[in-house]
Formats: C-alpha cells, sequence, structure tokens
C-alpha cells in the first residue's frame, strides 16, 4: 500500500491496490498495524480495520452506529439518497432499528423461506435448460448467477412478472458510482423511488400472499393505532428497497465467486459432484473465502472509541473489512487456503451483532440450490477464458465477477 502522494508521509493510505487485489492488500494491511487511515474512492477520509478480533467487536459495539447523523461534518460525503430509501436497517440504531427488525422477522418466517426451496429449484433448472439449448459458452454471471437471485427475491417479495425491471443497471449504479457522470446516479435513484412507490400502491389495492403485502399489512396496521409497533410509509418502501438490494446484489457474487473457487480447485468440485450434501457447509467456506459481501461496512463512532489501541474520534467514518477479518490468519488458520474441513464458527460474511444477515437462511439456500444443479448439469463445466482474463468489479461495496465465461 502506498501513501497518498499529495499529502506527506502522515498521509491516509491510497486504497486503488484495495481495489486491484484485496486480499493482498489486506494482508499487508493487517501484518503493518491494526488501523489504518485510508481515503476512500470517493475521497472521503476514513479509517480501515483489518484484523478478525477488532472487526468482530467493533460489529457488536453500540457506540459504532450506521446512522450518518453520528457522523461529524465532513465525516460523511456520500450520495444521499431520498428518506423514502434510506430509511432502512441499514442505516438505524436501537430502538428504531429494534422495532423494524421485529416487524421484518415477523414476516421474513422460516416457513417462507423454506417454502422457496422447490421454486429456486426449479428457476435454477430452467436457466439451466436455457443454457444449454444455446449451447455454450456462456457467462455464468449474466446467465445463471445473476437471474437466479432476482427471479427468487421478486417473486418472495410479490413483484409481479410485468413489472420486473432492471435492477441490475440500478444496483450497478449505486455500488459502483461514475464520478465523472452523477447524473446516472440520480437517474437510477429516481427510477427506483418511482418504482418502489408504484409497486407498494398496487400492492395496497390487491394483496397478495407475499412478503411486501405483509409489510404493507402491518403498516397500515400499525396506522390504526396498536401502539408501539410502527413502521411509516418511509420506512416501508426503503425496506422494500433493502430487501431487493441486500437479496440481490450479494447472491450473484455469492454463487458466481463459489463457482471461480471450485474452477480454480478442481478436486474439489470432483468431491462436491460427488457428494452433494457437503454443499451446505462448503458454502459457509466459499462465504469465509471469497465473500461477496462489502468490502468493509461503514460505521461512525457516537464517542471517541479505541480500536487495536488506535483512538478514533467521534463521528469518524470507520470502515470494518469483513473480507479482511475472514483471511486473518489469527483466527483461520492458514486463512488463504480453501479449506471446507476448518472450524468456520465465526466467520463475518453475513455480519455480526444486532445486524447480522436477515436473509442469511435465503443466500444460503439459493447458494446450495444454484450450486447442485449447475453442477449436476455439467459435469464438463470449464473456464471459457484465461485466468488471468477474469475481471473483478472494483468497489469496496461489493466483491464479484464482471463475468465468468464458462463452457462444458
Ligand atoms: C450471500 C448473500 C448475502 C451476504 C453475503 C449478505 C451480507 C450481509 C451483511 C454483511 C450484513 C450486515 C451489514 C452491516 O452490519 O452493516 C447484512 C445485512 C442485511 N442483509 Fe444480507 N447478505 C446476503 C444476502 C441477503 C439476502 C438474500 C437478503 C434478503 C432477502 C438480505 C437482507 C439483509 C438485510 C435486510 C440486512 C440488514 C439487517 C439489519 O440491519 O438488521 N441479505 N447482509
Amino acid at each position: 500500500m502506498q501513501k497518498s502522494a499529495e499529502t506527506g508521509p502522515d498521509a491516509p493510505l491510497d486504497i486503488t491496490p484495495l481495489l486491484d487485489d484485496p486480499y493482498a492488500a489486506y494482508a499487508a494491511l493487517r501484518e503493518a498495524g491494526p488501523v489504518h487511515r485510508i481515503t476512500g474512492a470517493d475521497g472521503n477520509p476514513a479509517w480501515l480495520v483489518t484484523r478478525y478480533e477488532d472487526v468482530r467487536s467493533a460489529l457488536a459495539d453500540p457506540r459504532l452506529s450506521l446512522d450518518k447523523r453520528h457522523a461529524a461534518p465532513g465525516g460523511f460525503r456520500g450520495f444521499a439518497l431520498p428518506p423514502a430509501l434510506d430509511a432502512n436497517l441499514l442505516n438505524m440504531d436501537p430502538p428504531d432499528h429494534t422495532r423494524i427488525r421485529r416487524l421484518v422477522v415477523k414476516a421474513f418466517t422460516p416457513g417462507r423461506v423454506e417454502a422457496l426451496r422447490e421454486p429456486v429449484r426449479r428457476v435454477a433448472e430452467g436457466l439451466l435448460d436455457a443454457m444449454e439449448e444455446r449451447g455454450g459458452p456462456a457467462d455464468l454471471i449474466a446467465d445463471y448467477a445473476g437471474p437466479l437471485p432476482i427471479t427468487v427475491i421478486c417473486d418472495l417479495l410479490g413483484v409481479p412478472q410485468r413489472d420486473r425491471r432492471d435492477f441490475r443497471a440500478w444496483t450497478d449504479r449505486l455500488i459502483t458510482p461514475d464520478p465523472a457522470r452523477p447524473e446516472l446516479m440520480k437517474q437510477a435513484i429516481g427510477a427506483m423511488l418511482e418504482f418502489y412507490t408504484g409497486l407498494i400502491a398496487a400492492k395496497r389495492a390487491e394483496p397478495g400472499d407475499d412478503l411486501l403485502s405483509d409489510l404493507i399489512a402491518v403498516r397500515d396496521e400499525t396506522d390504526g393505532g396498536r401502539g408501539g409497533d410502527r413502521l411509516t410509509e418511509d420506512e416501508l418502501t426503503s425496506l422494500a428497497f433493502l430487501i431487493l438490494f441486500g437479496g440481490y446484489e450479494n447472491t450473484v457474487h455469492l454463487i458466481g465467486n463459489a463457482v471461480l473457487t471450485l474452477l480454480d480447485h478442481p478436486e474439489q468440485l470432483r468431491m462436491l459432484r460427488r457428494d452433494p450434501a457437503e454443499l451446505p457447509a462448503a458454502v459457509e467456506e466459499f462465504l469465509r473465502y471469497d465473500g461477496p459481501a462489502p468490502l468493509a461496512i461503514r460505521r461512525f463512532p457516537k464517542e471517541d472509541v479505541e480500536i487495536g489501541g488506535v483512538r478514533i474520534p467521534a463521528g469518524e467514518s470507520v470502515l470494518l473489512a469483513i473480507a479482511s477479518a475472514n483471511r486473518d490468519a489469527a483466527r483461520f488458520p492458514d486463512a488463504d487456503a480453501f479449506d471446507r474441513g476448518r472450524d468456520l464458527s465465526g466467520h463475518l460474511a453475513l455480519g455480526h451483532g444486532i445486524h447480522y444477515c436477515l436473509g442469511a437462511p435465503l443466500a444460503r439456500l439459493e447458494a446450495v440450490t444454484a450450486l447442485e444443479a449447475l453442477l449436476a448439469r455439467f459435469p464438463g463445466l470449464r473456464l471459457d477464458v484465461p485466468r488471468g482474463d477474469l475481471r473483478h468489479r472494483r468497489a469496496l461495496r461489493a466483491r464479484g465477477l464482471i463475468s465468468l465465461p464458462v463452457a462444458w
């Protein structure tokens, strides 16, 4: 990692190497120290936390807020979402977080997730049929890992077929914004807002047996004054947005990264094809080894805090690098090796503490089902380009491949 050129020896680190080759850059950072001053891709200064124990305890530390109102002036200069998308769980602390999470957990039941197993399998088989009919090669991201979660999450929320839009383009704009073209981001946000507001109005008029109808019922009931449990209209729209956004992008890349890991480890591919009952355990190691979740999760200290012996003033941006924590040899010996026999308890790929991923059971179900169907269908699955030609997206908000050309 290089010091940034313009500001001298104590200058924040330049994060370019992190975007180019995150695991190597994180290894060097963990070695050099637990916490580093950096300048983010958006030009914002921040503190990057890299070691497992520090990241894990910071994720559970109530003094570290998700609410941007705790940012010091200049501590957050990211793009602003309108309140109808921003009032979501990932920007909130208790008690608002506790109230809303309780409501959504009620609607997001294990039964509802389990009921998706067969539909997920059918979606996977349908996509594989289409790939087979076209005769290969194919882009595993565009043709399989991408369309699968979007179909599943739209089914879960109850987004009618005719209303499914180009969510990929919208989420892309949020995850890898183009600083030279801010209008593209604005357009995507406007389109999303219009979409969610319209969808909720339609569901309110004609409820179905789906998650969004349940959430609307909760909102409308509480308006009647049940007391305590309330969900505002902005919170309802923001929740729909978060579930679609969070449930989509991460799952695409969990599947894509897992397939690449298997192509890099052909003996594992053969073993898992022979014994798909091992897939659930393998998915935990896929999550640890090359998980799709934000390489760095943002928090704002409500008071001065000490992390890894470094004092961080209240309100300054803190980035918790869960991808780095999951490769910390102090917690996972030989951490850079893919080893599904290892003790994986406490990996942080799905977060930790009160914000632990709400969609974790669904993410696991989708990954296991998608991989099982793929391995069974294409025994000769292989990369269709030289390994060195593959490109990851350059974003601290996601770890995933731009495309994954395969043949069989
Ligand atoms: C492989 C897939 C996934 C990964 C790696 C993942 C990762 C994460 C992580 C790391 C967090 C915590 C963020 C933080 O503490 O700031 C989180 C929270 C969340 N995830 Fe996921 N996620 C995945 C799939 C899903 C799915 C499928 C859904 C919904 C259907 C979902 C919905 C959510 C929600 C609503 C939260 C916020 C929970 C809260 O704040 O209480 N995620 N996820």
